[in-house]
């Protein structure tokens, strides 16, 4: 369950008072999720969410987040809307957190996407990144490559704890994506963590996406591998081609990949395995105290990140 922030009920009463969303009727903590603290609401006017924002959240890019969430869903794409204090304001502080209400959404998050879940996406991360293409606030990656090196190196002592070997995989695969990373591709707003736990469905259609908080301007290839590598293998980390297939052209049939895009995806595939392996290794050794999370396994990555490095082109 990823609840770091305990709230108690008097400081909760006092922050939903700066709201007009009706009487508090429940708030349970919310058992997925690796990133913030997140409470299911229920009111007396509906259901919302409250997420606090920990450690990996800057507070200054915040406006970009909630900007994003409001101009995407101008555009029709479903996702939370951030809700207005009595202030007009949509950010608040809560138990020494940055804090929002966000509209609740209706859908479900498959846990083992079939083909038709990853066409679907295909579709989505398209629509998402022409939506995006006016969003006029900037961010930049902060989890790409520049910032790999300097994540893993104070970690790295620790690596064969995890898998051994881990080490010399990390520093021979980041010498190899720090000289051959792609530049100047076709690029814009992107999500950049659209797992599975993050899209909703009602049948097989998407019904939302939420999660915007790695959101930045970066390659739209890039979150296309990220996806890749989140939807399209199986359970023992085995890539499924006809998943891969399915996600790919769907994306493509809304938002054609060029030569360049299609020559840079193997390179992209193997730095979003690295980028998750990454910040799952540094938060596999480092669970804050009384945080109710159950971290996420590096080795799922690690196992991307090899099949990516030996598969080579596959589009
Ligand atoms: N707007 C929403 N409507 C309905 N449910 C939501 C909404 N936002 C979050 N949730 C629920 O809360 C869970 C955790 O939310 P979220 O994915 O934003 O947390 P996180 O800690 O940032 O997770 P992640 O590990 O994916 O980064 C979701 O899996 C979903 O069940
Ligand atoms: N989606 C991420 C966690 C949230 O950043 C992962 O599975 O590692």
């Amino acid at each position: 369950m990823a609840v770091y922030t305990q709230v108690d009920d008097a400081e909760l009463l006092a922050f939903l008072a700066t709201y007009d969303i009706g009487d508090l009727l429940s708030c349970k903590g919310i058992a997925e999720g690796v990133e913030n603290s997140n409470y299911y609401l229920h009111t007396s006017a509906g259901s919302f969410i409250l997420t606090l924002y920990e450690r990996r959240v800057a507070e200054a890019d915040l406006p970009f987040f909630l900007g994003l969430m409001e101009h995407l869903a101008r555009r029709g794409v479903t996702c939370p809307l951030p809700v207005p204090n009595r202030a007009g304001k949509p950010l608040g502080r809560l138990a020494g957190r940055p804090a929002v209400i966000v509209t609740f959404l209706d859908g479900y998050s498959v846990h083992h996407p079939e083909v038709a879940h990853c066409a679907a996406l295909g579709v989505a991360l398209a629509q998402l990144h022409l939506a995006s293409a006016d969003f006029p606030l900037r961010r930049p990656n902060a989890l790409s490559v520049e910032a790999w090196r300097p994540l893993f190196a104070p970690a790295a002592a620790r690596a064969d704890e995890v898998e051994p070997g881990l080490r010399e995989t990390v520093e021979a695969e980041l010498d190899y994506l720090e000289q051959n990373w792609p530049r100047d591709l076709p690029s814009g707003v992107i999500h950049a963590d659209l797992f599975p736990d993050n899209a909703f469905f009602l049948g097989d259609k998407i019904s939302g996406v939420i999660d915007f908080y790695f959101a930045c301007n970066d390659a739209y290839a890039y979150d296309l591998a990220i996806c890749l590598n989140a939807w399209c293998f199986d359970e023992a980390h085995r890539f499924d081609m006809e998943k891969g297939a399915a996600l790919l052209s769907a994306y493509r049939r809304v938002r054609p990949l060029d030569g360049a895009e299609l020559d840079a995806f193997p390179t992209l595939a193997r730095g979003a395995a690295m980028r998750f392996l990454l910040t799952r290794y540094v938060d596999w050794l480092d669970v804050p105290k009384g945080a109710l999370v159950r971290p996420k396994d590096p080795r799922e990555y690690l196992a991307k990140l090899r099949f990516h490095q030996t598969a080579g082109a596959f589009l």
